[in-house]
């Protein structure tokens, strides 16, 4: 087990940073992903982390030792990368062996480490199979047990289901999170799939532009965001842009009650917080599409403005194509200049669950 801290990490390419002033601490056995858009940095700081990619500033430390400088194979760090780069003039035996051989280990050892790697991603018997011969899940697996055969302190993941299908992806992914916590072994996974952060991780660190926008567990990142940017980045969001005067928002159909400051502000509504009513009103709200998952149904509003909302209400009530609805919010987020300024008082009892991979 070990402790990551990372202290005001930078990296620059030419004139332009691709990670700024980032500072984390990673508990023992904990597993956060770092989340964000394309761009925003993810990679780089995990090669820092890796020694793939020296910072132009600050420090890495694992348990409390600074690493900043040592090279990739001389730092307690495991590393897998989107694409396994698997040798495939090898078996699969010798390729999860190779790091273990050129540590000089006994061969008795190299055996006995390389059939427990193998059980622990569950390709026991695959020792001897060439690594073309697998499929694209069996071969992240490979991958996987390279990287864990070496026992880091600290695994690093780098998109590493980014190339297989939906359904494998979730399913390694799990794999992963139940090694992981057998293992007790501390944890960076990034990627960009929402999901995928908000199923596995303790803790979530949403990047952007290099730096950090939140850092929070799953639920807090949902039930809290700090920004409009993370608002709409986790989960599905609602925003609409209104004028507050005298402490109410000026918006034909959101004339709500905003403690703040007069002036531009952004209303943000999760779904699950829209409540619609039928109305023969013209100028309300028209249902641009609904459909129906089963457990809940979705739907789309057209406001008159051109904004378009989703709603989720229950399954059993069609609201076909062009009724007339009016939309209410009973929870409400509201954002100015990115920063959120208030959060109405049921914003925190939204379930996360109830949203994730639904809309
Ligand atoms: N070797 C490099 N030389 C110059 N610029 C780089 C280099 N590596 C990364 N960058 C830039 O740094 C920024 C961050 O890149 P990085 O790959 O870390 O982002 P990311 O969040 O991992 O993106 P993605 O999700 O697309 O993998 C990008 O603007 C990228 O173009």
């Amino acid at each position: 087990m070990a402790r990551l801290t990372i202290k005001g990490i930078s990296k620059a390419f030419g004139a332009s940073f691709a990670v700024r002033d980032f500072s984390l601490d990673v508990d023992d056995g904990e597993l956060v992903c770092l989340l964000g858009p394309s761009g925003s940095g993810k990679s780089t700081l995990l090669r820092m982390i890796g020694g793939f990619e020296r910072p132009s500033a600050g420090s890495i430390l694992i348990d409390a030792k600074d690493v900043t400088t040592l090279a990739p194979e001389k730092r307690p760090t495991g590393m897998v990368f989107q694409s396994h780069a698997l040798w495939t003039h090898m078996d699969v035996f010798n390729n999860i062996a190779f790091g273990l051989r050129i540590r000089r280990l006994p061969k008795p050892e190299i055996t006995e480490r390389v059939e427990s790697a193998l059980a622990l991603v569950g390709l026991s018997n695959y020792g001897k199979r060439m690594t073309t011969q697998l499929s694209g899940g069996q071969q992240q697996r490979v991958a996987l047990a390279r990287s864990l055969v070496l026992e880091p302190k600290i695994l690093l993941l780098d998109e590493p289901f980014a190339s297989l299908d939906q359904h494998l992806r979730e399913r390694l992914r799990e794999e992963v999170r139940d090694i992981q916590q057998r293992l007790g072994i501390t944890t960076l996974f990034v990627t960009h799939g929402q999901d995928e952060a908000l199923a596995l991780a303790d803790r979530v660190v949403v990047m952007r532009d290099g730096g950090t926008e939140q850092t929070a567990s799953p639920d807090l990142i949902y039930r809290e965001p700090k920004t409009e940017f993370v608002a709409g980045f986790i989960g599905s969001m609602n925003f609409v842009r209104v004028k507050v005067r005298n402490g109410i928002s000026e918006h034909p159909d959101f004339s709500l009650t905003v403690p703040v400051e007069d002036g531009d502000l952004v209303l943000a509504f999760r779904p699950e917080a829209l409540s619609l009513s039928r109305t023969k009103k013209s100028g309300a709200g028209i249902v641009h599409r609904s459909i129906d998952f089963g457990t809940h149904r979705i739907v789309d509003i057209d406001l008159a403005d051109g904004t378009r909302l989703k709603a989720m209400t229950a399954p059993d009530v069609d609201w076909t194509r062009g009724s007339l609805v009016e939309p209410a919010a009973t929870a409400y987020f509201a954002f100015r200049d990115n920063k959120l300024v208030h959060r109405s008082a049921a914003a925190g009892e939204l379930q996360t669950d109830r949203m994730l991979g639904h809309v």
